[in-house]
């Protein structure tokens, strides 16, 4: 099969302009059939992303042991290794609302520096990743509908953010679908991702076909998790998708993640459900599906079984 049969187009927003009525409800289809969309004018230049990719490179390329002093037995965890989300996935976790002190944690335990210019960057990059995660969200209310954006931009004011900086190595040699990170929804509100030019994203339609989004200069993916599914009682999609290797060169990608906090309950709002709809969601607390993701281990980010559907979609699986 020609290998552009399987890439999706996805709809490309501006996000340094007011969104239009046609741009909301193309919004809003792509919301509902892909949990995916592209976004340019992000405010991310290209000079930040390749200063940030040339120093992480620095920390990946440190030895193995020096990296486990950031890794799952340090005091830290900044660090994921290979063979826990795949054999061919490394990442590093920077987590807001400081962004720097965060980055700074694993540059004092991997680099010895106590002031890095990887932290700076970091800062810049948090900073303006959680001021696109607000836009974001606000788009997304509006598309619900557009009253909506006033009324619950205040269930989101609490939201915080962390970022992956995620490392891809190939295997030596390339088979069809070699994944670098196998199938799972994400646990967020929204994830905002950075990837390079070698592609491998790809998302599963609702008929369970793999389809390439493939890369595009200057343009962030926005998909939406599985968090912002439940509280828009699946009005907007938490997609499964997954990372193929497709390349026989290192593949880099930055994922950031926007997340309610953890004592929120998450609950979609009677006008969101809408007067005739069922809630397919009971409330629960966000850190409670967090825990129930991170601890069991087929519904780990990494080695994904179970989602929010498994968790709280209790009404929904009886209607069905
Ligand atoms: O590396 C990518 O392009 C996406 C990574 C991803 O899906 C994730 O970290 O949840
Ligand atoms: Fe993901």
């Amino acid at each position: 099969m020609l290998a552009s049969k399987t890439s999706i187009q996805l709809p490309v927003f501006d996000v340094s302009k007011p969104l239009t009525p046609s741009c909301l409800s193309s919004l809003s289809s792509a919301c509902e059939e892909w949990g995916f969309f592209h976004i340019i004018n992000h405010g991310i230049s290209k000079e930040l992303y390749n200063k940030l990719h040339f120093l992480s490179y620095q920390l990946f390329d440190l030895p193995y042991e020096q990296k486990l002093k950031a890794g799952p037995s340090s005091n830290i965890k900044t660090y994921t290794p290979h063979f826990i989300a795949s054999p061919f996935f490394e990442s590093i976790r920077v987590s807001g609302p400081d962004f720097f002190a965060s980055a700074q944690s694993s540059a004092e335990v991997l680099l010895n520096q106590p002031k890095s210019e990887f932290s700076e960057v970091l800062r810049e990059y948090g900073l303006k990743m959680r001021t696109l995660s607000n836009k974001i969200i606000e788009m997304l209310l509006m598309c619900l509908r557009e009253d909506f954006e006033k009324k619950f931009e205040p269930e989101f004011t609490n939201s915080e953010g962390y970022l992956r900086i995620n490392n891809y190595s190939p295997p030596e040699i390339i088979e069809k679908d070699v994944e670098g990170l196998g199938m799972h929804t994400d646990m967020s509100c929204i994830t905002i991702v950075y990837q390079d030019a070698i592609g491998g994203l790809q998302v599963r339609s609702k008929e369970g076909k793999w389809m390439d989004i493939d890369p595009c200069e200057e343009t962030l993916v926005v998909n939406i998790g599985d968090l912002m599914q439940a509280w828009s009682n699946g009005k907007l999609r938490s997609s499964e998708h997954r990372v193929v290797l497709k390349e026989q060169r290192n593949r880099f990608s930055l994922a950031f993640f926007w997340c309610f906090e953890d004592n929120k309950v998450v609950f979609a709002p009677d006008e969101v459900v809408g007067e005739k709809g069922l809630r397919g969601y009971r409330p629960f607390l966000c850190g409670d599906y967090m825990k129930f993701r991170e601890n069991s281990e087929k519904g780990k980010f990494e080695k994904v079984g179970f989602t929010v559907k498994d968790f709280a979609g209790s009404l929904v699986a009886k209607s069905k």
